[in-house]
């Protein structure tokens, strides 16, 4: 034997030892056929290795991910009680997709709100220039020349404008001229109206979450749309709320808005309701209470027992929406805290006038609202208040309210003691802030016990701040088409994924074929 392959040699032992006498015509030139077949049978295997090694490797090279190409844009979001700075990042070639563009820095501006620099217009502008430098610093320097800068003001100049429109334009003028100073694509200041406020606060945190996508993946004629998650947003001096109602009854018109995202309309209701932002609803009612008892000595159930606090009249009376309630020459009001939850939440729900309504439906001041539905994503100040009180996660409503009522039941001594690091101001507000949210949900909006559990309170969305401003950004930017852009029903990886099974499986089945059919003499029967 002078073939040396383990298998053949033993197999061929077997065989002549049962043909015997030895049959001599197996002789040279035979043993040159066997070995000259399994010469065949090496090349083509190697073959096949060699032609399976360069498919993979074609496509791991072609899916190697590129160097990205990535795009920033800066979002100022002036709102009444302080302004912050949002840069957001998305690479180039695929800005039109959705949940692309991330957060990549959040800078809260020091001092108040921009509304605030009424007296000293200039100061609005100036006090920018440190959030601008930190975006400056974050955005590569090639970038910044195509990095639109947008600033968006709130409900803070929406009232600074109706108390006195001049003023309000030349604090945007200042923030202007500021904001012009930065090496960016400057595309404009503006106050946005409540509508916009409401609509592009849905369409961030819909697009945060993903749910503009169509899955479609094998198939493109079966796409399904995800639900979307209404928008609950609490500043200081607006409140919105925001969502896809499930009947179409479009009773009031400029409650609505339509879009077409994606390939898909939507009709999203949406109320701005100015003055009930938390700081300016807590003005309105002790402004109400003022008048109601004639007094500007009050004992408020909003506040922990032992907290007292002097107000000025100018603070309390000086916005739009408590100028009307200004009766006493006094120069300030003295507030006592009675910490009482249930006497606050009945002295707020005398805010929300749910007596008159001329549509089938109302919220409260006869606005016009559908009926509940779907999920709510409740951001701004409803999660920080609601995160104070360890309350985003509890779904029952009667347990919400015991919490409140215990912690506005606690002493004003015992609170600050409890939580030495928290500003005096916010620490003192929590009781009525609490009571408020929870009154403005349940009278307000119609929350009940049974979709309370909807609400999801949330600060952050996949890394991104629940905020308009990022729907502001894509709106702007033609970044959300309206068509679903065409595209192959699979990803490229997937294609060539695909692509080398298939092959191997053909490449198997002509090699069985073969096997089968013109059997190498070495595979033959009797052989092996
Ligand atoms: N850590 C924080 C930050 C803000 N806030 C409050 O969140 C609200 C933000 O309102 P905003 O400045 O966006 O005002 P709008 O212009 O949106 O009405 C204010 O009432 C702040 O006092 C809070 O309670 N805790
Ligand atoms: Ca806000």
């Amino acid at each position: 034997m002078h073939n040396k392959g383990l298998g053949i040699t033993v197999l061929q032992e077997f065989k002549w030892t049962k043909k015997m006498p030895l049959d001599t015509s197996l002789g040279k030139g035979s043993k040159q056929k066997i070995s000259w077949s399994k010469k065949v049978l090496i090349i083509l295997g190697f073959l096949f290795v060699l032609g399976a090694v360069a498919l993979i490797t074609v496509a791991v090279v072609q899916n190697k991910p590129l160097p990205k190409n990535m795009k920033y844009g800066i979002v100022l979001d002036a709102g009444s009680s302080h302004t912050s700075v949002y840069v957001y990042n998305w690479p180039a070639e695929k800005e039109n997709d959705t949940g692309v563009v991330q957060q990549v820095e959040v800078c809260k501006v020091d001092g108040p709100g921009i509304s605030s620099y009424s007296k000293d217009v200039e100061k609005a502008g100036l006090s920018l220039q440190d959030c601008m430098n930190t975006a400056k610093q974050v955005i590569p320097k090639k970038e910044h020349r195509d990095t639109p800068v947008y600033l968006g003001a709130t409900a803070g100049m929406r009232l600074l404008s109706l108390d006195n429109n001049k003023i309000a334009d030349k604090v945007l003028l200042s923030v202007e001229k500021s904001l012009r100073l930065y090496p960016f694509d400057f595309q404009g200041c503006r106050i946005i109206t409540g509508q916009e406020e409401g609509a592009y606060g849905w369409i961030s945190i819909n697009y945060m979450l993903g749910n503009f996508k169509q899955s479609s993946s094998w198939m493109p004629f079966q796409q399904t749309s995800t639900e979307t998650s209404g928008a609950l947003d609490l500043g200081g001096a607006s409140t919105q709320i925001t969502f896809e109602p499930t009947d179409s009854i479009n009773e009031s018109p400029e409650n609505f808005m339509l879009f077409r995202l994606y390939g898909k309309t939507y009709n999203v209701y949406t109320h701005s309701f100015l003055c009930y932002g938390k700081d300016q609803a807590l003005r309105l009612r002790l402004a109400n209470d003022v008048k109601n008892a004639g007094s500007t000595n009050l004992q408020n159930p909003c506040f922990n027992p032992g907290y007292v606090k002097n107000m000025s009249a100018v603070d309390l009376y000086g916005s739009p929406c408590t100028a009307k309630y200004k009766l006493f020459s006094s120069s300030f009001i003295l507030i006592t805290g009675t910490g009482d939850y249930h006497q606050c939440q009945q002295n707020l729900q005398d805010m929300f006038n749910k007596t008159e309504c001329p549509y089938s439906r109302c919220s409260f001041n006869r606005i016009f609202q559908p009926e509940l539905s779907g999920n709510f994503g409740a951001f701004s100040a409803f999660y920080f208040v609601m995160n104070f009180l360890n309350l985003t996660s509890e779904k029952d409503l009667s347990k919400v309210k015991e919490t409140l009522k215990e912690f506005c039941s606690e002493s004003w001594q015992q609170v600050k003691e409890k939580f030495p690091d928290i500003k005096e101001k916010y620490l003192s507000e929590y009781c009525f802030s609490g009571t408020y949210i929870l009154t403005l949900l349940e009278m307000g909006y119609g929350f009940t016990s049974e979709n309370w559990g909807n609400i999801n309170f949330l600060r952050k969305i996949k890394g991104s701040d629940a905020a308009w401003t990022l729907g502001y950004m894509l709106n702007l930017t033609n970044m959300i088409p309206a068509e679903l852009p065409s595209s192959p029903p699979l990803s490229h990886a997937s294609y060539v994924g695909l692509m080398v099974l298939f092959s191997f499986l053909l490449a198997s089945v002509v090699f069985i074929g073969w096997l089968y059919f013109w059997k190498p003499r070495c595979l033959q029967k009797g052989i092996i």
